[in-house]
């Protein structure tokens, strides 16, 4: 590590602080843990139920220089009496743990709602009569559908941007029926956001809320078969990355028009980082963490993702690249979809000067050389054994 001292954007020296990270063993976690390690001096108490994505972290036969700044505690937030001890132990609580991807949202709705309400509930509560900062994992769902998708399909103002941007201190949060369970994770997602804010209003807690808006890279998810379920439905990288390394069509939900804007995981830990190193200019704030030049449809995305993986497996290209499924075979009852995802950065470009660097194409090239660099070869492996057992 460079022996420079550290400043913050005000030109302030950095301390080393010890953070509580619950969920670290996900997908964010994991990358947020590598850069806390390899960049930063502070101490991380990961906690998850789970660290297979933190394994290279962990390890002792690496002999890592940072070894004594990283202690995994395995545990499930649900039940746990010493989740309290460690958010006393640090000087800042990251809460990441979440049940977040859509094919559970309408399946699982119970397991969804305890999982991003109740189960954070303590972690809020603890953190405030602590006198602790929390730094809380919301999402871009709690914006659901833009105002424009409420619009007659001709009108005019669909292309105005005041009907689709979604701003943290304007936009309404707009979801479909309850009969529509897709809205369980971003109507939990909204109550626990609202719960913090008014703890930071009556009680004083300092808070960070982040929304991301589809961050993408290595480790997210799993891959069916290989490295999770056979029958799970991870988020749509994974979906279609499974299925470039199979060789199978890319399943389009509803013919893939919805749009989303991705951003690399790479630069959206920078701006976590920001927010951890700069507590006065992120307490009290809420966060759009997204790459509004990456805006693409989920057709799109596919063909981008088809033409990439051409190029960095060597593969040639399907006859047919995609098939269209409807979102009720695909996803099952009760599945909605959000429109469109443009977040606007003004507040976090004021509050941290952050802005995304990476192109779509760039990412998914960077994406995609590891998905097939982990995963090509177990998944012939596991096609091949398959067609001799059948
Ligand atoms: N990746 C994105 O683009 C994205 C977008 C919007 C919101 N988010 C939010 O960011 C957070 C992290 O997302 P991710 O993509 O890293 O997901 P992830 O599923 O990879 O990580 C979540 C981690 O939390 C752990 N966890 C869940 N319940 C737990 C419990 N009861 N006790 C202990 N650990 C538990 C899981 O084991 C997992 O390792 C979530 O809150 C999610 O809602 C992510
Ligand atoms: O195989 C697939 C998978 C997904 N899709 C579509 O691709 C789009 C994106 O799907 P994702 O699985 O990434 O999930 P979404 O973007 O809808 O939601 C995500 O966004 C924010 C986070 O809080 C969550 O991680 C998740 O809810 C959706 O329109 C979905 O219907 C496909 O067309 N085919």
């Amino acid at each position: 590590m460079a022996s420079v001292a550290r400043v913050d954007l005000d030109g302030n020296p950095i301390k080393p602080i010890t953070i509580c990270m619950i969920g670290a063993g996900g997908f964010i976690g994991s990358h947020l843990c590598e850069k806390l390690m390899s960049e930063t001096p502070h101490k991380v108490l990961a906690l998850d139920v789970y660290n297979d994505k933190i394994k290279h972290l962990l390890e002792p036969e690496n002999a890592h220089p940072w070894s004594d700044r990283i202690q995994f505690h395995r545990l499930n937030i649900k039940q746990d009496s010493r989740l309290e001890g460690l958010i006393k132990m640090a000087d800042l609580t990251i809460n990441l743990a979440a049940i977040c991807t859509p094919a559970d949202y309408n399946t699982r709705p119970l397991d969804t709602i305890y999982s991003n309400f109740i189960d954070a509930l303590p972690v809020v509560k603890y953190c405030s009569e602590n006198n602790k900062r929390l730094i809380h994992f919301s999402t871009c769902e709690v914006y659901g559908k833009t105002i424009g998708s409420y619009l007659p399909k001709d009108s005019p103002l669909r292309q105005d941007p005041a009907y689709y941007v979604l701003k943290e201190d304007e936009s309404p949060c707009i979801f479909g029926s309850i009969e529509k369970q897709r809205w369980s994770y971003a109507c939990a997602k909204q109550l626990i956001e609202r719960l913090i804010y008014a703890e930071g209003a009556e009680n004083g807690l300092e808070f960070t809320i982040v929304r991301p808006f589809n961050w993408i890279g290595p480790r997210m998810d799993f891959i069916p078969g290989i490295d999770g379920p056979s029958e799970g439905v991870p988020r749509v990288l994974a979906c279609f990355s499974n299925n470039l390394l199979r060789r199978e069509p890319l399943k389009l939900v509803d013919g893939g028009q919805s749009q989303r804007t991705f951003v690399y995981i790479k630069d959206a830990i920078e701006a976590v980082m920001l927010m951890i190193e700069n507590p006065a200019r992120a307490n009290g704030h809420i966060f759009n963490v997204g790459n509004p030049n990456n805006e693409v449809t989920v057709r799109q995305l596919g063909e981008m993702m088809t033409e990439v993986y051409v190029k960095v497996s060597g593969e040639s290209k399907l006859e047919t690249p995609t098939i269209d499924v409807s979102s009720q075979e695909f996803y099952g009852v009760g599945y909605d979809d959000s429109d469109k995802r443009i977040p606007d950065m003004t507040i976090i470009n004021k509050q941290l000067g952050w802005n995304p660097k990476t192109s779509l194409w760039d990412l998914l090239e960077s994406t995609l050389t590891y998905q097939h660099r982990t995963y090509a070869e177990a998944v012939k492996k596991a096609i091949s054994q398959a067609s001799a057992t059948s």
